[in-house]
């Protein structure tokens, strides 16, 4: 797992940044310098993945601070809140970007005073990050656990190195059997419409040298009623108290495919992406993107001229059709209100 591209790199007067729009075509850095940088960025997609838009948003904090030239620590925390709803508002559906945050927010309230706010909000980012491989590669662990040798999966999305700080989610499993030994066979679906499945998974599996077919989304049912997929592995984006969880659109329909052919369903993700705060997946905003995405095809147009859209970014799978949560603390299986609370109050689940 050594090789893994890391796609976020702290500069400490800029964001390097892999620029995901240009894969898998060209590997190519960005600097980020501004708070708009930054929120562009996470918009259109140059970065994205719920752990990786978090650490993003992180280090736009705190590179907004370092040059914001304000030394009254009350106006600079005051702005700091305001700058936080900013960042904040550049995609909805993820709660790792209002965890990471608020994250910082707290840690500039314990600081008395500007320049110790300044250096708290960077160390503060570089530990998120650094938190976040330790966690991937829990996650990972814990995600190849549960496959059989040699398995065949199937996923959806990109949850790899890209889509995090180094080590991926549902990915990760895949990074740890390659590693093991264990001859894993991936399906990827190619995940309209911009892609991530195409252009980032395929990309990223064949890059670690992963066994990994492409196949379309509407090719899923058929390739689970034919091909002996072992398990469904994916990500997620906000997973609410009662186990809802939204992840990419198309991630509901796998879930319900997956019941009907007798195959697990698991969804893999960091206790940053476990929304306590909200009760269900019907209280979780589904971020609508441009039409644009639907009606274009590589920049060229493939739908007729204004025709309706409609263009959901994610979905929520209900607890009851998820066979397991897999986080960096151990598996969740069934009566998820109590066991993800528990998964904050003690060491090991
Ligand atoms: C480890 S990434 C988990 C999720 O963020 C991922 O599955 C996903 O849905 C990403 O959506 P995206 O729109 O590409 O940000």
């Amino acid at each position: 797992m050594t090789n893994l591209i890391k796609p976020v790199i702290w500069e400490g007067d800029a964001i390097r940044l892999l620029n995901q729009q240009k894969l898998p075509g060209a590997v190519e850095y960005i600097f980020l310098k501004t708070i708009e940088d930054v929120w562009d960025s996470i918009t259109e997609l140059k970065v994205r993945g719920a752990p990786a838009i978090g650490i993003t948003a992180a280090f736009g904090l705190a590179l907004w601070a370092k040059n914001s030239n304000l030394d009254q620590t009350d106006i600079l925390k005051a702005e700091l809140a305001v700058k936080a709803a900013y960042l904040n508002s550049s995609r909805p559906t993820a709660v790792n970007l209002s965890w990471a945050l608020q994250r910082l927010l707290k840690v500039a309230e314990e600081e008395p005073t500007s320049a110790k706010v300044i250096e708290r909000l960077e160390t503060e980012a570089i530990l998120i990050q650094q938190q976040d491989e330790e966690t991937c590669k829990r996650i990972g662990e814990y995600g190849f656990s549960l496959l059989p040798d040699d398995a065949t999966v199937l996923t959806h999305c990109n949850t790899g190195a890209i889509a995090t700080s180094k080590y991926g989610t549902a990915l990760g499993a895949f990074y740890i059997a390659k590693e093991r030994g264990s001859d894993i066979h991936v399906y990827a679906t190619e995940t309209r419409p911009v892609l991530q499945g195409a252009r980032l998974t395929a990309w990223e599996l064949q890059q670690a040298d992963i066994d990994v077919t492409l196949i379309t989304d509407n090719m899923a049912a058929h390739v689970l009623r034919t091909k002996n997929v072992d398990a469904i592995l994916v990500g997620a984006d906000r997973i609410t108290a009662n186990g809802d969880t939204a992840n990419k659109i198309g991630t509901y329909g796998l879930a319900i495919l997956a019941k009907a052919h007798g195959i697990p369903f698991y969804v893999a993700a960091p206790l940053s992406t476990i929304d306590l705060e909200t009760e269900t997946g019907d209280d979780i905003i589904i971020e609508e993107r441009n039409a644009v995405e639907i009606t274009h095809l590589a920049g060229k147009r493939i739908a007729p001229e204004d025709i309706q859209v409609f263009n959901p970014a994610f979905d929520v799978t209900p607890h009851g059709l998820i066979s397991g949560i897999v986080t960096e603390k151990g598996i969740v299986r069934g009566d998820y209100p109590t066991k993800l609370k528990a998964l904050f109050e003690e060491v090991t689940v």
